[in-house]
């Protein structure tokens, strides 16, 4: 089966492809850029004026399965991901059971395989039950196909055991991710502290609850020479933080979710829980010490802490709602906003989202070198749109978007050669209207 894309704009940050030219695809596979030799094609995908990318990645993903399937399951967190553009994912430990021994892992990834849309990376847990007290077998998870460990949703909040997990992660070469809150000091904060906090009369999460923890973990990094990842960092002071170890050599990496960098804690005025998430939207001085931290390499991955919740666990007032929103479908439109603001150029903010999660977590994706699996995304980066959560391919329908234009929309997905998604729907399905 050979499979033309026309005319695209082909961006690989991977290999510093940037120029217009057809994309060849044999037998599931990235033939040929330009002229080839392939022969007819069995397919051709027109791509004037869409942008020819590798399939995305997104290393932070709440999937829900197993034990939360009304809120998400793989097969609808699947369809939600190539619906945005999405080939490869991890997903986080906090299911029920948690990602916490072998067994859980490789039945997620048999389930996603199944689904066969998009590629499911699971993210082993640090400690039985995220309770932060017992490390689990982070070596049977790494067999089993865990990428790399982290007790997300929760903290490793206990010090000694962040040292003995960045110590054991060493010496396998491991990463470990960390929900970096100091609970003693964000309590029972429901939004950032700070003037919205105080007008609302809703208790707050203070920037320093997550400065804190992040300074400790980058000197017990430092101690043990570990890969010690940040997720969805959101303040000024920890941005700072992350650039001064990397100044020092430190192998600390961090993400942006673009929740942090699109909108500031204004957005839940109105008890608007759509936009409550852990770490909370911040200050718009934090907003922009996360652009700068993408502008300058600080942050060198996009992800977007998908977090799928049931309409009853939202609508319950700001303080009981839970924490998180969805954003498969909205990562890409929301970061083309960072080239348009003139933040980022195309192949490096597309590299955000394909090469460099590839490499720290080492995955055979991101890429359109020749010979590798064809995952493609092709999206028109102009399109506008209009957000209606009723039409989101994800179950959960909790996103401060609804109704709001957005521009720039995905096309085409392509996993392993065979088109995925196309023009609105998943191949195969019907489409919505
Ligand atoms: N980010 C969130 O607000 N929620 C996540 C947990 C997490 O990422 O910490 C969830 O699982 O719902
Ligand atoms: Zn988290
Ligand atoms: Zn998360």
């Amino acid at each position: 089966m050979i499979l033309r894309i026309q005319n695209g704009h082909i961006i690989d940050p991977a290999n510093g492809i940037d120029r217009i030219a057809d994309l060849w695809v044999r037998d599931g596979v990235i033939a040929a850029i330009g002229e080839s030799d392939c022969g007819p094609a069995d397919q051709t995908i027109d791509a004037g004026g869409c942008i020819v990318c590798p399939g995305l990645i997104d290393m932070h993903v709440h999937l829900r399965e197993p034990g939360q399937e009304w809120k998400e399951d793989i097969a609808s967190g699947s369809r939600a991901a190539v619906a945005g553009g999405v080939t490869s994912m991890c997903c986080m430990p906090n299911t029920g059971p948690h990602i916490d021994h072998a067994g859980i892992a490789l039945q997620i990834i048999a389930r996603a395989k199944q689904v066969g849309l998009c590629n499911v990376y699971p993210i082993g847990a640090v400690t039985k039950n995220l309770d932060g007290k017992e490390l689990t077998e982070m070596r049977e998870l790494s067999r089993a196909g865990c990428v790399a460990f982290s007790d997300d949703g929760m903290p490793i909040w206990h010090a000694g055991v962040m040292r003995k997990s960045l110590e054991y992660a060493a010496s396998f070469g491991f990463m470990i991710i960390q929900h970096a809150e100091e609970k003693m000091l964000t309590g029972n904060g429901a939004i950032n502290e700070g003037w919205v906090s105080t007008q609302l009369g809703v208790a707050g999460m203070p920037a320093v609850g997550e400065d804190s923890m992040i300074a400790r973990d980058i000197m017990l990094a430092e101690l043990s020479g570990a890969r010690y990842h940040v997720a969805h960092i959101s303040t000024k002071g920890a941005v700072e933080l992350v650039r001064q170890a990397r100044g020092k050599g430190l192998k600390v990496t961090t993400e942006a979710a673009p929740h942090h960098f699109a909108l500031t804690e204004e957005a839940v005025l109105g008890y608007n829980a759509d936009a409550k998430m852990s770490p909370p939207l911040r200050t718009e001085e934090d907003r922009l010490a996360v652009i700068e931290g993408l502008r300058d390499g600080t942050i060198d991955v996009i992800a977007t802490d998908h977090a799928p919740h049931h309409e009853d666990d939202k609508r319950c007032g700001l303080s009981c709602a839970a924490f998180g929103i969805v954003g498969l479908e909205t990562m890409l439109p929301l970061s083309l906003q960072l080239v348009r603001d003139q933040v980022l150029e195309m192949p490096r903010l597309l590299a955000t989202m394909t090469c460099n999660p590839a490499r720290l977590l080492g995955l055979k994706a991101g890429t359109l070198s020749i010979g590798a699996e064809a995952d493609i995304c092709i999206f028109d980066p102009e399109k506008k749109w209009t957000l209606d959560r009723k039409k989101l391919f994800s179950k959960g329908k909790n996103t401060p978007w609804h109704g709001m234009e957005m521009t720039g929309q995905v096309t085409h997905t392509i996993k392993a050669g065979q088109p995925v998604f196309s023009h609105g729907a998943i191949v195969g399905e019907a489409a919505y209207e």
